[in-house]
């Protein structure tokens, strides 16, 4: 159980609903999924299964599997509107907003009409987001108009291929699907909690995850592991890394991947992406960013009792996966859509509008003054 001091401010601690999807730092690893341990899924299972898992509320045998898999698959093409519209947004946009207009586009071109074909575009959306950020990046980087239609059996290996226009090594694709399984789901982080708070108006899927691609925009949530790449990408070596960090330390900057509003110890992930990093230097033939990572968590720890989270060891890993930096983002939110899209779920079956009160620190009654007297 985490023992974490919960001040008031940003909700912290307070509970906001019931969820029979995770639970963020209460038993074994402190991560499960639908009672299934973190660190267990990650050893063994698909990405896919996972989704499944979280979306349709069990894990699937191999006959819903294969029929899921079909499905996804089925769903990675690209409506041409889709794709006029990414061809104008430009090389130097950021991705996440890149995603955002994606997401929303695509809401305009297949509106969600009922509750009832919810599954089909949360189908429609793990499938094709993926080719989103992959034809806009492709198209704005390197002029070329990928084919998203490829018959990659994972979503992972799907997204790899496009990125880099040939299917992915067994190692790079067993990183992406492990990566894809760790991001998938959280409780009610910020993101997750913004598509609740959308989906509880009863408003479309489209704009409940739009919302949530904007919340996990931000550098102190989604954006920390590009954030985090940034960082590591100026040191040196560890030496240098050690040295740097005492002086950010020392003025007080915030050292992003580092640090977490639940856990206080650890977070269950870093030591499941961390070990997949290591494997991913090895193969790079060039172990110095991991060394220098590694570094930086013994230092972190030893100077301020903060923990690497799931963001931190993903930095480096993408990095050996020749992933640009900019991707990073859009891939936690190509796994994280399945638990928001779980989340709007749950909200729809047992709804009612989130709206919690403020403690109100305005001035006392004003009485009205003319324009002219202001
Ligand atoms: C997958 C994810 O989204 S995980 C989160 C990714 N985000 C990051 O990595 C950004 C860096 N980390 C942070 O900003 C924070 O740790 C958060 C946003 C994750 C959690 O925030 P909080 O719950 O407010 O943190 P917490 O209560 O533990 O902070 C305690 C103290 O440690 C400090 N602290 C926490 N994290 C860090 C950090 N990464 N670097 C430096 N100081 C930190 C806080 O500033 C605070 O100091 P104070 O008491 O002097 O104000
Ligand atoms: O739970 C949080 O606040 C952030 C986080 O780790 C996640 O969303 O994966």
């Amino acid at each position: 159980m985490s023992d974490k001091p919960q001040g008031g401010a940003g909700l912290r601690g307070q509970v906001a609903g019931e969820t029979a999807l995770c639970t963020v730092g209460k038993t074994g690893t402190g991560l499960t999924y639908r009672g299934y341990d973190i660190t267990d899924l990650a050893n063994n299972a698909q990405f896919e299964e996972v989704a499944h898992l979280l979306i349709h509320g069990h894990l699937p045998n191999q006959r819903e599997l294969e029929a899921y898999r079909k499905r996804l698959a089925a769903k990675r093409h690209l409506p041409d509107a889709l794709k006029e519209v990414l061809e104008r947004i430009p090389a130097d946009a950021h991705p996440m907003d890149v995603m955002r207009t994606g997401c929303s586009m695509l809401g305009n071109l297949e509106t969600e009409q009922s509750f009832d074909e919810q599954d089909d575009h949360i189908d429609r959306m793990l499938a094709a987001l993926p080719a989103v950020i992959c034809y806009w990046y492709r198209y704005s980087h390197d002029g070329v108009r990928i084919d998203t239609d490829l018959d990659d059996d994972t979503i992972g290996s799907h997204f790899l291929h496009m990125l880099h226009g040939r299917k992915p090594s067994q190692l790079h694709a067993d990183v992406m699907n492990v990566s894809l399984i760790l991001y998938a789901e959280h409780e009610f982080n910020a993101s997750t909690f913004t598509a609740r708070v959308c989906a509880s108006t009863l408003s479309d899927i489209h704009s409940c995850v739009t919302g949530a691609i904007g919340s996990l925009r931000g550098p102190l949530h989604g954006g920390a592991n590009e954030a985090a790449m940034e960082m590591i990408e100026g040191f040196n070596d560890p030496d240098d890394a050690e040295e740097k960090l005492l002086g950010m330390l020392e003025r007080k900057d915030k050292i992003m991947g580092f640090g977490h509003a639940v856990y206080r110890d650890a977070d269950p992930r870093n030591a499941i992406i961390k070990k997949w990093s290591h494997a991913l230097a090895e193969d790079y033939g060039d172990t110095s960013l991991y060394d220098i990572s590694e570094r930086c968590e013994e230092v972190m720890w030893r100077e301020k009792k903060l923990f690497p989270n799931a963001d931190f060891f993903h930095a480096s890993a993408y990095f050996f996966m020749n992933i640009p930096t900019k991707l990073f983002t859009p891939i936690f939110l190509m796994s994280r859509v399945s638990g928001w899209t779980a989340h709007v779920k749950e909200q729809r079956a047992n709804n009612r509008i989130i709206r919690p009160s403020a403690d109100y620190t305005g001035p006392e009654h004003q009485d009205w003054l003319p324009i002219d007297e202001r």
